[in-house]
């Protein structure tokens, strides 16, 4: 019979136990951890995600700030930013809300962040060390997943998982993490056969696939994906 997981209920319980953690680190007489949120231009829902972040992070104990900048920053005026925060003993994470503006690149934008303090695991060496079993900071939607089947106790060992959507920051990350190996160091290891389905998978493929699956992951941002 089909079990709805519940990802609300879920990030509740994982704020109220953050919370304690936070509590008890601080109370053992180390710095409040903090968090900096870089955000370019005036995207409604770069804003409200923003928001929702400094929100959550706050809510645990975390001294958390957005940063705004004008979509008119320069791409070295964005990276001096970001390598002052990087310089800075008093700040352990750092985000660039995405998308940022197309005139800069990305992926350079990305790599500006110390590997360390890079909390959405989108330096290349978080990819690298996630694509390679190795213990990584792992990009937050795909973590979620994650922690949901681990929470809901569903057996991921020798099961077959379709992931459907291959996004950098999504698709990919959770089809590495339901892959990986147990006898590697990443302390995950969840050892399912995973197929990545795609925009250009056949839809009788996609079917195909979708029918022999223990496990489906839409992560195409579009609802009705599959039925
Ligand atoms: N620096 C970052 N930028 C962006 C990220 C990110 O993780 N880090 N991800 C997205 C924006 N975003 C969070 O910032 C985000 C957007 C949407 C979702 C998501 O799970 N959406 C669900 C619907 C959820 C709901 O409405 O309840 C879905 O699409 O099915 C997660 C994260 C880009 N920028």
């Amino acid at each position: 019979m089909a079990k709805i997981l519940n990802g609300k209920d879920l990030a509740n319980e994982i704020k109220e136990e953050l919370k304690l953690k936070v509590a008890a680190w601080v109370n053992e007489g180390h710095r409040t951890p903090s968090l900096r949120c870089i955000i370019v231009g005036d995207d409604p829902a770069s804003r409200t995600y923003v928001n929702n972040k400094v929100k959550a992070a706050k809510f645990v104990g975390i001294d958390a700030l957005a940063i705004n900048h004008d979509a008119t920053i320069s791409e070295d005026a964005l990276i001096a930013e970001i390598e002052r925060l990087n310089a800075d003993e008093n700040v352990d994470g750092i985000l660039v809300q995405l998308p940022i503006p197309e005139t800069m690149n990305e992926r350079k934008v990305c790599n500006a962040i110390t590997p360390e303090k890079d909390v959405d695991g989108f330096h290349i060496i978080n990819i690298g060390r996630l694509c390679t079993d190795m213990p990584a900071i792992v990009p937050a939607t795909a973590l979620g997943v994650v922690e949901m089947l681990k929470r809901y106790k569903i057996e991921t060992f020798g099961r077959n998982a379709v992931v459907i959507g291959r996004s950098k920051n999504v698709g990919m990350p959770i089809a590495m993490l339901l892959h990986s190996d147990k006898r590697h160091d990443s302390g995950l290891g969840m050892d399912a056969t995973v197929t990545i389905c795609h925009r250009y998978t056949p839809k009788d493929q996609l079917e195909f696939y979708c029918r022999n699956a223990d496990i489906i992951v839409t992560a195409t941002g579009e609802v009705q994906t599959s039925t």
